[in-house]
């Protein structure tokens, strides 16, 4: 299915960051780091293996902290808000991660449940119910409502992961490898539902991956984290119309379609 078009605000972006450094010991993980995500855009972060892409979806959520520069996440200064205030921040935004696991002694709906009755006081029985069908329905898996996780396929439980994720609506969603053990079909169905969770709940998206199809088809924008710093920004095919001996090698032993 073609990507429809995005509805992008370049007036307003959701993440800021300037001049972010990051090093462990003697490795310069992040050397220098400029980057905006911008309201409703989905921008696909690529690197290879070790190149520090989780080390950045860290710094972002607060959970490391920079040696150097500014990360701002909706309008909050993340290196210096307090403990209550970042966690107040972290609940609107979505983390789809490659360990985000399901609970597997719960049912779906359970699971989905879970984030809701945690951080949502007072909600109502109704409104969880309807919270709990409208993100089962928007990840197509209505039916699987009363299975257990064991039940499911990877790529169903990854969509119930990114369900339980969007139970809470959140303003951002970062996905870390959304592809990453799945079957080539499962994929493209999972890269598809990242474009329809754009459209349908106008989240703003950072897109972790190595897998140049899901690039393609979900990055508004591209940008290639290469010797720690974004050496290409721009759309997938501004990215790779280069002879740099660094990135071609990572276009050709792609499979593109
Ligand atoms: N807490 C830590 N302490 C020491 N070194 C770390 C720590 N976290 C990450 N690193 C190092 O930083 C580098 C970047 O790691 P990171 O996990 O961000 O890579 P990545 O680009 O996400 O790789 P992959 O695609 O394989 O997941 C690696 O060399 C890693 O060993």
């Amino acid at each position: 299915m073609k990507k429809q078009p995005s509805h992008i605000d370049k007036n307003n972006a959701v993440i800021s960051i300037r001049n972010l450094k990051k090093s462990f010991a003697d490795y310069d993980v992040l050397r220098g780091i400029d980057l905006d995500l911008y309201q409703g855009e989905n921008l696909v972060v690529l690197g290879r293996s070790g190149t520090g892409k989780s080390v950045l979806i860290k710094l972002v959520s607060g959970l490391l902290k920079p040696d150097e520069g500014s990360i701002e996440v909706l309008g909050k200064d993340v290196t210096a808000i307090s403990d209550r205030e970042l966690q107040e921040l972290r609940i609107r935004i979505g983390f789809s991660f490659q360990n985000s696991a399901l609970y597997d002694s719960m049912t779906v709906r359970k699971n989905l449940e879970f984030p809701l009755v945690r951080n949502r006081k007072g909600i109502t029985r109704s409104e969880i119910n309807t919270s709990v069908e409208t993100v089962l329905d928007a990840v197509g898996l209505s039916q699987t409502i009363n299975q257990m996780p064991s039940e499911l396929s990877g790529g169903q439980r990854k969509r119930i992961g990114i369900a339980r994720t969007l139970i809470l609506n959140p303003e951002i969603m970062l996905y870390d490898e959304p592809t990453a053990g799945l079957d080539p079909i499962t994929c493209i169905e999972i890269n598809e539902l990242i474009n329809e969770v754009q459209q349908r709940f106008h989240t703003s998206s950072i897109i972790i991956t190595h897998d140049l199809t899901c690039a393609k088809m979900t990055g508004d924008r591209i940008a290639m984290l290469l010797d720690g710093q974004f050496q290409r920004t721009g759309t997938f095919e501004e990215v790779f119309d280069t002879d740099d001996s660094r990135v071609k090698p990572f276009y050709d032993y792609n499979f593109i379609e």
